[in-house]
């Protein structure tokens, strides 16, 4: 059976992570595509240099031309700039929208079959832009931000409860911004919901809430550490749990920015929701119930997120068709 192909849009940090995660993961062949003439084929010749010491088998390749991505499996998009510290996601909006036009042509014209993940940020404004630019179906275009969001908020748990990171669930939904929501009474230990580890005394309500707010924060504790850029590590791990769900039809259920037509009382936003991903793309939206504080802080979010559409719309006139 042939290989898949893996398009990459966006050789910085985060795709030159996604590139050697994907090799390590044989997901297939990889295509790094960025305007910086040079990276891509650099990133792709240093990783596939690196296959024969871990031993794994894909072909790397750079380019600078879209021709390259045809006939893409995946598309995964970080092209665009990371914010620095003291500026917020938002502040992206202007530069990444242009970006997202440019990207959203290049894979209409040539890869438009691919199941696309978005990265760029302000992540749930920048997956809506690129559906719209693209044309694609909405269950072939997802964001990531949920698993990211979802992994900071399990790595803290685990780390106060000193167990293992396997052993902890979490879902963090709404858009992918401060006000997201991680959802305490769907995260779990062995099953076990949080709010009864606090009556079981595993922790108290304090702590808990300070781990909700340092999730809710996350992106930008790095940033503040990095200086020069944000994460890419986490990043990258959690948009290849989305391709991997994807090409191998594993049916994972993950928080993800996806299209909604009435789930949630949404509709047409791209907005973190329970998904299941399998080889259709988006097969099915999870709608969990919501209790009233629950429901508060995901609309609080949603609206942000909506403040985010018309500033996009502001800026593109096209867009607001
Ligand atoms: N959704 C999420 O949870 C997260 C989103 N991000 C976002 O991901 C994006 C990428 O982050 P990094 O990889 O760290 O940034 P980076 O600056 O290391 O890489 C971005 C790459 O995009 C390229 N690029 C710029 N314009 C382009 C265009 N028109 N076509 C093709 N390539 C282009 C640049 O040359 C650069 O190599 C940022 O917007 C960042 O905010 C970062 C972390 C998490
Ligand atoms: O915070 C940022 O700018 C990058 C990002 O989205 C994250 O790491 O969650």
């Amino acid at each position: 059976m042939a290989r898949s192909k893996i398009a990459l849009i966006g050789a910085g940090q985060i795709g030159g992570t996604l590139a050697h995660l994907a090799g390590l993961k044989e997901l297939g062949d990889v295509v790094l595509f960025d305007i910086a003439d040079g990276v891509p084929q650099g990133k792709g010749l240093d990783i596939a240099e690196s296959a024969p010491v871990d031993g794994f088998d894909a072909k790397f390749s750079g380019a600078s031309d879209y021709a390259a991505i045809a006939g893409a499996d995946v598309v995964i998009v970080t092209a665009g700039v990371p914010r620095k510290p003291g500026m917020s996601r938002d502040d992206l909006i202007g530069i990444n929208l242009k970006v997202m036009e440019a990207v959203g042509t290049g894979i209409k014209t040539h890869a438009p079959d691919a199941f696309v993940i978005c990265i760029t940020n302000p992540l749930d404004a920048m997956v809506w832009a690129l559906q719209k630019f693209s044309g694609l179906p909405a269950n072939k275009i997802v964001g990531m931000a949920g698993v990211l969001d979802s992994a900071r908020f399990r790595h803290f748990l685990a780390d106060e409860f000193q167990v293992s990171v396997e052993d902890v669930t979490a879902f963090v939904l709404g858009g992918h911004g401060d006000d997201m929501v991680p959802l305490v009474r769907y995260s779990t230990v062995a099953g076990v919901p949080l709010p009864d580890l606090v009556k079981l005394g595993w922790t108290t309500q304090e702590k808990l809430d300070a781990m909700v707010e340092r999730t809710r924060k996350g992106g930008g504790e790095i940033v503040n550490l990095l200086k020069t850029g944000s994460a890419f590590y986490a990043p990258a791990a959690s948009a290849i749990a989305m391709a991997e769900s994807y090409l191998r039809d594993k049916k994972r259920v993950l928080p993800c920015a996806a299209h909604l037509s009435g789930q949630y009382g949404i509709d047409g936003l791209f907005i973190g929701v329970p998904i299941v991903i399998g080889a259709g793309g988006v097969e099915r939206v999870l709608e969990v119930e919501f209790n009233a504080d629950e429901k508060a802080m995901f609309d609080k979010s949603v609206n942000s997120v909506k403040g985010l559409i018309e500033a996009c719309k502001g800026v593109n006139a096209a867009l607001t068709n």
